[in-house]
């Protein structure tokens, strides 16, 4: 069986965080582990509040990961600060980690931020060169790029700045742009677009990291990057099909429409 690792925030009301990725990672029958980077109070109205794990003990929590069942692939997803970022930098280069998957979690859109704001610099400088692929959606590729993104030409001048400074891949997500859902991925110097049918669906929380680690689930069981976010945005699109709605504002997904 593979085995991929989640290091990222726990979401209490189950929709994104470690429990998406957990849930995203199952129905790829791939064997989900995680180290929790810290415990949100969040439901699918808002963030109301953050308890850092801590950077010692994500580092514990690493080693006890890597050194016992070493994981196929990585999702790396909510770090809130300098600390933890620069401790899972340097654990994920103590164990040679493969697979990488960075979703750059900066920019909150609803109530406490996820990320402390002088974490950022940390976060681009030191954990996304590491990806084997990032994920920004528009406005977390907007700091990335430094300037706004408006249209598709404005995606692909962003991926390529973005892309510039990395040896990974760049997927920019155009959930909150695109008319259709239309995602980019600039790989190996090239542009390909990934077409997604726009579900008529505002239960959309979690969206972000159940597509990255559908990512490295399907990097884990030996997918190359282009075939893995085609396999991914497939799953996401099925999981926003399928209607669930649960709670007061935007809801989960269904992570088990196709078992
Ligand atoms: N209404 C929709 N219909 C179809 N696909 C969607 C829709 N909204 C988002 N997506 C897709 O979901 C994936 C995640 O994109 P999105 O831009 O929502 O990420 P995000 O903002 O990081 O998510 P999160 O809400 O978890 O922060 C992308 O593949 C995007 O195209
Ligand atoms: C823990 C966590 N990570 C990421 C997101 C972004 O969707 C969230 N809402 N909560």
């Amino acid at each position: 069986m593979k085995k991929v690792l989640t290091i990222a925030g726990s979401d209490c009301s189950g929709g994104a965080g470690i429990q998406a990725d957990i849930k995203t990672m199952t129905a790829h029958k791939v064997y989900a582990m995680s180290v929790i980077t810290a415990l949100t109070a969040q439901n699918t109205t808002g963030v109301y509040g953050v308890l850092d794990a801590g950077a010692d003990f994500v580092g514990q929590q690493m080693d006890c990961v890597f050194k016992d069942i070493f994981p196929d692939a990585v999702k790396i997803g909510m770090v809130s600060n300098i600390e933890t970022i620069q401790m899972i930098a340097a654990k994920l280069k103590e164990y040679n980690a493969k697979n990488i998957v960075v979703d750059p979690v900066m920019v909150s859109t609803s109530g406490c931020a996820l990320m402390q704001p002088d974490a950022m610099d940390t976060l681009i400088s030191v954990l996304l060169p590491m990806g084997d692929i990032i994920t920004p959606n528009i406005p977390e590729a907007e700091k990335l790029c430094g300037f706004e993104i408006k249209n598709v030409d404005d995606m692909k001048k962003a991926a390529e700045v973005i892309g510039r400074n990395l040896s990974g891949s760049v997927l920019i997500k155009g959930g909150h742009l695109t008319e259709t859902a239309d995602d980019l991925l600039y790989h190996d110097g090239e542009f390909m677009w990934y077409r997604g049918e726009r579900v008529n669906n505002p239960n959309t929380h979690g969206t972000g990291c159940t597509l990255s680690s559908a990512i490295a689930s399907n990097l884990a069981l030996g997918y190359d990057m282009k075939t893995s976010v085609q396999n991914a945005k497939n799953y996401i699109t099925g999981a926003l099909k399928d209607g669930l709605d649960l709670g007061e504002g935007s809801g989960p997904l269904n992570h088990c429409f196709n078992l």
